[in-house]
């Protein structure tokens, strides 16, 4: 696929199947995430691959975190909660290990995970496998880094959710580019 005709198409892919993607593909998806701008190259990026039973156990995650912020869930929130990660066969989390460094603040450590991700989406794409970057309602919660094993200088910034692209693709929103870009004259 042309490069600029995949960055011009890419979709997320909400509805997503087993097979998971391969090694093979993780690698070239990770290759490119490794790729994106990184002032002062601090490479501020960490990245867990979660697959199989271990989506369960981040269901569980997801659910403490819930009850955490309300005690009194119902039974079937909870359930839900705990369902989660099963919408894909594979989920890659984003992490942000925030370094202290004179010339770069977390906001630009965290745009630079932010720009991996988009790498990864991209990749993604141009290999055929679906993918989706979700937060959801318990992505900040500290019960949500704590299950996770995160450090006190890593946030989570969201999973990219990924799989074999299930239903027919997504219809897209065409924009303007005049809509959104405008020559500033001083
Ligand atoms: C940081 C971030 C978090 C997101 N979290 C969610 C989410 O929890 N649930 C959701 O439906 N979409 C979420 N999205 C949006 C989807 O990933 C996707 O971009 C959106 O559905 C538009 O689809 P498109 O990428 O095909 O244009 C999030 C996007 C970003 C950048």
């Amino acid at each position: 696929m042309d490069m600029l005709q995949g960055l011009h198409q890419r979709v997320s892919t909400p509805q997503l199947t087993e097979p998971a993607p391969d090694a093979e593909q993780l690698e070239k998806m990770f290759q490119a995430a490794l790729r994106a701008p990184d002032h002062a190259r601090l490479r501020p990026w960490r990245f867990l691959t979660i697959s199989g039973e271990a989506r369960h156990a981040l269901g569980e995650v997801f659910a403490k975190a819930a009850l955490a912020e309300k005690p009194d869930l119902a039974p079937e929130a909870i359930t839900r909660f705990k369902g989660l990660p099963l919408r894909a066969p594979l989920l890659v989390a984003l992490i942000c290990q925030v370094k202290q460094h004179p010339k770069v603040p977390a906001v630009e450590q965290q745009l630079s995970v932010g720009a991996a991700a988009q790498n990864i989406l991209n990749a993604a794409y141009a290999l055929g496998v679906g993918a989706m970057w979700r937060t959801g309602a318990v992505n900040y919660h500290p019960e949500t880094a704590k299950g996770l094993g995160l450090s006190e200088n890593e946030q989570l910034l969201g999973f990219i959710y990924m799989g074999t692209p299930g239903g027919s693709a997504k219809k897209q929103e065409p924009l303007e580019t005049k809509d959104y870009v405008t020559s500033w004259q001083g």
